[in-house]
C-alpha cells in the first residue's frame, strides 16, 4: 500500500470486538503513560494483564501483516524489563497459533520468570547472549526468521546504552539479512521523552505503540528510527482521568477519512462552496494557480481567483475552470484599493485564502491591513472593471460584509504581522500556515527558538490568537485554539520545493469553503498534503523531481485511499 496509514489494532478480548477504536490517537509522555498505567492498575486492569494485551496485539499485527509470508518465523530480542514481557508474551501467542518462535534473551531473566515458563511450555525456543559470545546463534536466528520483534528496551531506558545491549543491536543493524523489524513500544535505543537515538537503533519497519505513541517517537532523531507508527489498543477504561487529560494527538488517516466533505449526488456546485483566493504577484505569477489547483482538487465547487489585473491575462489561458476577480494593481501586485473590491464581492465566498505569492510592496501592505479592518481605502473611485465582474450579489457600496473563515498564508503572514492586534481582527474559524520563518515574523522568537520547541510555541499562540495554526515544517504541528496539538507523521524531502506551501493552503481552504470547521480543515489538510507528497515521490521514484504540480496530482489517489481502503 503506498500510502503509510497508521491504524490502531486491538486485541482480542471477550469484552471488546475488532473495530473498537478510540477517536484519536494520542501522544504521552513517559510520566503520563506511567500515570495512565497507574490509574488503569487502581481501577481493575492489573499491569499484568495490560501486558497480556500488549503482547496478543502484537502478535495481532504480525499474523496481519506477515502471516501470509513463506515461512512463519519470529524471533524477538527480548530485554529484562516489561519491554522484553511484551515480546515473551507476543511469542507464546505466536507459537501457539503455529508460528515457529526463538526469544533471544539480550539480558538476562530470572530463570523462575513466568512469562519465559510459559514461553518455553507453548513452545517457544530460548537462546541467552550470555551463551552467545560470538553471536552466531543470533546470527543463525536472524537469517531463518521473517520477522524480528525488538522488545529489548521500552519506556524504561536511561541512556547511553550499556555496552553490551550497544553491541548486540549494532550488530543487528548492521547485518545482511534482517527480517521486517517490528518495534515493540519504540525501537530499543530511543528515549521517548527527548527522542534522542543511540546510533545503534535498530531501524523498525513498524513500530507499534502501546495504548499511545511516545512523544519522542515524533521527535528527530527518533522518527528517523520508527518507520510506520501504529498503536495497539490496550482497552482500557476508557473514563481514566489521565487518559482524558491528553492534549497532544498523531493524526492517522482514519481520522482524516472522517473529515472530508460528503458528496451528495444531488449536489450541485452550491454544496461545495465557494473559494475566494487573493494571491500573486508580478515576482510570483504561479501561486494562485497552485492554490486554486489544490483547493479545486479537495472538491471546493468553485474558485475565484483575485489578481493584479495585468497577471490574469497570463494565467487565464492555463487554468479554465477559474473565475476571475481583477484587483487594483501597482506594477502587477495588488494595490490598497484591492480590499475594498474584494470585501464587496465576498457575499457567497464561504472560505478566503489570501497571501500566497503576493510579494511585500507597500501598496500590498497596506491592502492587507485594509482587508483586516474594516476602515475604507481612502475613497478613490476604483477604475473600470473591478467592481461588476460578477452576477454574485454584490454588496452595495458602503457595506463593509464580515469576512468569511480565512487562510492567511505566505507572504500575507509577514504582512498581517505589522498591523497592530491582527488577531482580533481574524474572522472566526480562521488558519493560519506559517512556516518557522513566518512564525517568527508573528511572534517575534528566534526561528531556533521556535523550531526547538514546535509544539510548545505553536500551542501557546493558538491558544493566544484564538486561531488554528498549522506549523509546516518536519513534523508538522497543527495547533488548536484551544491548545490541543495534532502532529503528522510524515517528513519527506518532496515537500521542500517552491510551491509547496501554495498547495498545502489551497488544500486547506478548500476544504474550509467545503463547510468543514477550522481544526479538521487543518488537521485534514496538512495529512493529505503530507500523503500527496509521499505519493508522488513514490510514482516519480524519488523525491528530488516532486513538482508542487506533481503533489496536487497525486491528491486524488490520497483521497481514494481515504475513502476506500
Ligand atoms: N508498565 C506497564 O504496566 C506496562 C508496560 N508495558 C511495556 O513496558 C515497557 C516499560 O517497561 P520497563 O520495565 O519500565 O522498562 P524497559 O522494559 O524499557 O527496560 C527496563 C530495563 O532496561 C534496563 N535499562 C535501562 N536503560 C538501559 C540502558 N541504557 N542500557 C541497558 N539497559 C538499560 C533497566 O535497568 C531495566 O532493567 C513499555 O515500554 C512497554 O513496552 C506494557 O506495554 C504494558 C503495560
Ligand atoms: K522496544
Amino acid at each position: 500500500m503506498l500510502i503509510g496509514r497508521p491504524a490502531e489494532y486491538n486485541f482480542s478480548s471477550p469484552e471488546s470486538g475488532p473495530g473498537t477504536k478510540e477517536a484519536e490517537m494520542q501522544v504521552v509522555s513517559v510520566e503520563q503513560m506511567r500515570a495512565i498505567e497507574k490509574e488503569a492498575d487502581e481501577r481493575g486492569v492489573s499491569f499484568a494483564e495490560m501486558m497480556e494485551r500488549a503482547g496478543r496485539g502484537v502478535a495481532e499485527v504480525v499474523v496481519s501483516e506477515y502471516g501470509d509470508e513463506d515461512w512463519r518465523v519470529v524471533t524477538a530480542l527480548v530485554g529484562s524489563g516489561n519491554n522484553g514481557g511484551d515480546a515473551l508474551v507476543a511469542l507464546e501467542t505466536l507459537a501457539r497459533s503455529g508460528w515457529t518462535a526463538q526469544a533471544y534473551l539480550v539480558r538476562p531473566r530470572d530463570e523462575k520468570d513466568p512469562l519465559l515458563e510459559r514461553a518455553r511450555t507453548a513452545g517457544v525456543l530460548v537462546m541467552a547472549a550470555a551463551q552467545d559470545k560470538k553471536l552466531h546463534g543470533l546470527q543463525e536466528w536472524l537469517e531463518n526468521s521473517n520477522v524480528l520483534l525488538d522488545g529489548v528496551l521500552g519506556t524504561g531506558i536511561q541512556l547511553p546504552l550499556k555496552e553490551e545491549i550497544a553491541a548486540i543491536l549494532k550488530y543487528v543493524s548492521e547485518a545482511e539479512t534482517v527480517p521486517h523489524v517490528v518495534a515493540i513500544d519504540c525501537p530499543s535505543g530511543v528515549d521517548c521523552n527527548t527522542g534522542e537515538a543511540a546510533a545503534e537503533t535498530i531501524p523498525a519497519e513498524l513500530t507499534l505503540c502501546m495504548q499511545a505513541v511516545k512523544q519522542g517517537l515524533l521527535r528527530f532523531p527518533a522518527f528517523e528510527k520508527v518507520g510506520e507508527l501504529r498503536v495497539v489498543n490496550l482497552e482500557l477504561p476508557e473514563k481514566l482521568a489521565s487518559l482524558k487529560k491528553i492534549d497532544e494527538f498523531m493524526v492517522d488517516g482514519e481520522q482524516v477519512a472522517g473529515y472530508l466533505p460528503e458528496r451528495p449526488m444531488t449536489a450541485h456546485k452550491g454544496t461545495f462552496g465557494t473559494l475566494m483566493i487573493a494571491a500573486g504577484s508580478t515576482y510570483y505569477i504561479g501561486a494562485p494557480l497552485l492554490a486554486a489547483r489544490g483547493a479545486y482538487r479537495m472538491g471546493v465547487g468553485l474558485v475565484r481567483l483575485a489578481v493584479a489585473a495585468p497577471l490574469q491575462a497570463s494565467l487565464a489561458g492555463q487554468f479554465p475552470e477559474a473565475t476571475w476577480l481583477l484587483l487594483p494593481d501597482e506594477m502587477g501586485m495588488i494595490a490598497e484599493g484591492g480590499a475594498e473590491v474584494l470585501r464587496k464581492n465576498l457575499s457567497r465566498v464561504t472560505a478566503f485564502l489570501v497571501g500566497p505569492g503576493l510579494g511585500a510592496e507597500e501598496t500590498t501592505a497596506s491592502f492587507i491591513k485594509n482587508l483586516l479592518t474594516s476602515a475604507e481605502t481612502p475613497h478613490q473611485a476604483p477604475s473600470f472593471g473591478f467592481l461588476t465582474s460578477q452576477e454574485e450579489g454584490e454588496v452595495e457600496s458602503g457595506e463593509s460584509p464580515k469576512l468569511p473563515p480565512l487562510v492567511m498564508d505566505a507572504d500575507g503572514l509577514r504582512l498581517m504581522a505589522r498591523v497592530d492586534g491582527w488577531p482580533e481582527l481574524l474572522p472566526p474559524g480562521s488558519v493560519l500556515t506559517p512556516h518557522p520563518g513566518e512564525m517568527s515574523a508573528l511572534t517575534g522568537l528566534e526561528v531556533a527558538e521556535i523550531q526547538a520547541n514546535r509544539q510548545e510555541v505553536a500551542c501557546k499562540f493558538a491558544k493566544k490568537w484564538k486561531t488554528t495554526v498549522i506549523l509546516k515544517g518536519a513534523l508538522t504541528v497543527i495547533a488548536a485554539e484551544d491548545g490541543r496539538a495534532y502532529i503528522i507523521p510524515v517528513a519527506s524531502a518532496a515537500l521542500a520545493k517552491a510551491g509547496s506551501g501554495d498547495v498545502l493552503a489551497g488544500i486547506v481552504a478548500g476544504l474550509l469553503a467545503q463547510g468543514r470547521p477550522a481544526l479538521e480543515a487543518a488537521v485534514a489538510g496538512a495529512w493529505i498534503h503530507a500523503q500527496a507528497g509521499l505519493e508522488a515521490a513514490d510514482q516519480l521514484g524519488g523525491t528530488a523531481p516532486v513538482l508542487a504540480s506533481d503533489v496536487i496530482e497525486a491528491i486524488p489517489r490520497v483521497l481514494w485511499a481515504l475513502r476506500f481502503e
